[in-house]
């Protein structure tokens, strides 16, 4: 469906659905809500039938004044009109109380599904969208979509009133009837041309707002910088043009739909003119009774509004429709990692393999090529090798965050595709190097793998790491509230939370990625020494970016370019003077006690 996609770039996970999938499925959600859209359905016949009999009334009305006869049925047809305009309200407020329930019920849905996709996507998946993106398909967009029901629901009305009013000025006089329908190309072409104008000032009017957000977006997330390099005034000037041009252009697209209304009843008053001329002389004439002659004009204001809405619907409908394209594909995408079967992992011992496995974030440029690795159970590995060599890549595919193009990793044997996924995440314990803490205290955020936890657990995983002198230092003990993202506490403190979270999770294999951030010598023997009771009895791959990490672990695994280069503990690789020796010298060597500047490198051999 060739639909508007202004402004947007489709994402991986886009794609077209044809119309027909696309009302089938819009029909879905709609299905469960027959009931009540068959009610507001008639309501809307109804309405439409009570809005034309309200001018028909009038005319009647103004015959009897010709006849001399309003004496008589007068206050019968002001009762009529009255009894019709409080039936019309009723039968609207029924409508639109029916049909507002339909349309959010129907969003309720929609955005529960399409964050429960969104919920169910893999790494992959965040790592290549754009949260912004995410959001605003789960809210503007399912939000755009409603418009779309309710704007069916005005046009069906809008199109029988029309339909109705029509069919009643044929009745009374073909000759005027032809003569007001002229009236119906001006008012479409005029609707089409406003409808061009209003899209393209509201396009700008939405760039220039997205620059203004774009722009205090990145002041806000560098405001720490710019204060500190008392930049406030450049930030201030680099604002405010951005800011003036949106004023600009807001205001453009308000005179623009200022003007639209203006013109219509300009419209409507020169086809009012000519029916009071042309129908006026008919009545003289004795063709047209003074009662038809008031339905026409009558007939002319009801044309317009409900054209001018018809003639705009389009382009909103079209933007509806394209919105529920683009939630549907978030619901639909389909996920990257595949299992083969859901054999529950059970508890792990944590033997990894690695066989022959090819991988490439984009599978024409592979970052694996026929890995082979082995990690027996309980062995400790640390991963090190320059930026980029593929240390975070070998991680992203033991806890199956992405999938591999080819080979085979096995888990204690069996092959990972063959894992129910849950079970198997629960026994893959990973730290990223800044470990997300979530709002709530830091007692919630150790309990947070097992909320069912009790406070002796938590206790005893806090105090197990690093001593628990740790907690000591919290203002508030395990209670401290940790603000938003951990904020308030230092990024030490947020790694001891951590590793204690890990031991409640108690995971058979931790992925840890070190975090390259130093802390204060204290903090860092305790990390150490939490380090040392979590990764106890457990499989551990680390990437490695601490010297007394490398000191320890059984096996260093030195990477290059996806392949291993070298492998072995610390003090052999040191006495081989190999590629080992270089990462040595430029990651670690200055991290020694005795460490001097210049000094302390390890010879390389040249071979
Ligand atoms: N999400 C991604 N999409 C595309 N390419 C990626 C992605 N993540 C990593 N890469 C590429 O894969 C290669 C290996 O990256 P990886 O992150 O595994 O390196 P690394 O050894 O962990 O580096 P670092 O120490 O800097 O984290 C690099 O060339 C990198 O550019």
């Amino acid at each position: 469906m060739g639909f508007l996609m202004d402004g947007l770039d489709a994402e991986d996970y886009d794609r077209t659905y044809n119309d027909r999938d696309l009302l089938r499925r819009i029909m879905s959600y709609f299905r469960p809500k027959l009931g009540a859209m068959v009610l507001v359905a008639s309501m809307i016949v109804l309405g439409s039938a009570a809005q034309a009999v309200i001018p028909t009334l009038g005319s009647l009305a103004v015959d009897a004044i010709a006849d001399g006869t309003i004496g008589e049925v007068g206050w019968l047809l002001a009762a009529g009109i009255l009894a019709t305009g409080v039936l019309s309200w009723g039968l609207n407020y029924v409508r639109q109380k029916n049909s507002a329930k339909v349309t959010g019920d129907v969003v309720l849905r929609l955005r529960e599904d399409a964050f429960d996709a969104v919920l169910a996507r893999d790494l992959s998946f965040y790592d290549e969208t754009p949260s912004g993106r995410i959001v605003s398909r789960v809210t503007s967009d399912t939000d755009d979509f409603a418009t779309v029901s309710t704007l069916t629901m005005d046009l069906i009305s809008q199109v029988l009133m029309v339909g109705f009013v029509t069919a009643l000025l044929f009745a009374r006089s073909v000759e005027l009837a032809l003569l007001t329908l002229l009236v119906v190309p001006v008012v479409v072409g005029l609707a089409l041309l406003f409808r061009r104008l209003a899209r393209l000032s509201t396009r700008r009017a939405q760039r220039s707002l997205s620059r203004v957000n774009a722009n205090l977006q990145e002041t806000m997330g560098g405001i720490a910088v710019a204060k500190n390099f008392r930049q406030e005034q450049q930030v201030y000037d680099e604002f405010r043009p951005i800011n003036q041009q949106s004023y600009q252009v807001t205001l453009r697209q308000g005179f623009v739909f200022s003007a639209i209304f203006p013109v219509l009843f300009l419209v409507a008053g020169l086809a009012t003119v000519v029916l009071v001329q042309l129908g006026g002389a008919h009545v003289v004439a004795g063709g047209l009774s003074a009662g038809d002659w008031y339905l026409f004009l009558q007939g002319v204001s009801l044309f317009w509004f409900p054209l001018t809405s018809i003639a705009a619907f389009w382009s909103q409908f079209q933007q509806g429709l394209s919105a529920s394209e683009r939630v549907f594909a978030l619901i639909d995408a389909p996920p990257r990692v595949v299992q083969s079967d859901a054999q529950p992992a059970g508890r792990l011992a944590g033997r990894i393999e690695f066989q022959g496995v090819t991988f490439g974030y984009d599978p024409a440029q592979p970052v694996l090529r026929s890995f082979d690795l082995v990690i027996e159970a309980g062995e400790s590995v640390a991963l090190v090798g320059h930026t980029g060599a593929g240390k975070s890549t070998l991680s992203k595919l033991i806890t199956r965050f992405y999938e591999f193009q080819d080979g085979r990793l096995l888990i204690d044997g069996r092959d990972i595709r063959t894992l129910e996924l849950g079970s198997y995440r629960r026994q893959i314990g990973a730290v990223p190097q800044a470990p997300f803490l979530f709002s709530g205290t830091v007692a919630d955020n150790i309990r947070y793998p097992r909320p069912d936890a009790t406070d002796e657990e938590v206790l005893a995983a806090a105090s197990a790491v690093g001593g628990g002198d740790w907690i000591d230092a919290l203002p508030g003990g395990l209670e401290t509230d940790v603000g938003e993202h951990g904020r308030a506490l230092s990024m030490g403190q947020r790694q001891l939370v951590a590793l204690a979270r890990l031991l409640i999770q108690d995971p058979a294999i931790v992925v840890l990625d070190e975090a390259t951030a130093s802390v204060d010598p204290l903090t860092e023997a305790q990390i150490q020494e939490g380090l040392d009771v979590v990764l106890a009895g457990r499989t551990s791959i680390v990437i490695a970016h601490r010297l007394s990490t490398i000191e320890h672990v059984d096996r260093i695994i030195v990477l290059d370019h996806g392949q291993i280069v070298e492998e072995g503990d610390h003090a052999t690789l040191l006495a081989k003077g190999g590629r080992y020796c270089q990462v040595y010298n430029t990651y670690f060597r200055h991290q020694s006690p005795n460490y001097r500047a210049g000094a302390g490198f390890v010879p390389v051999s040249s071979g």
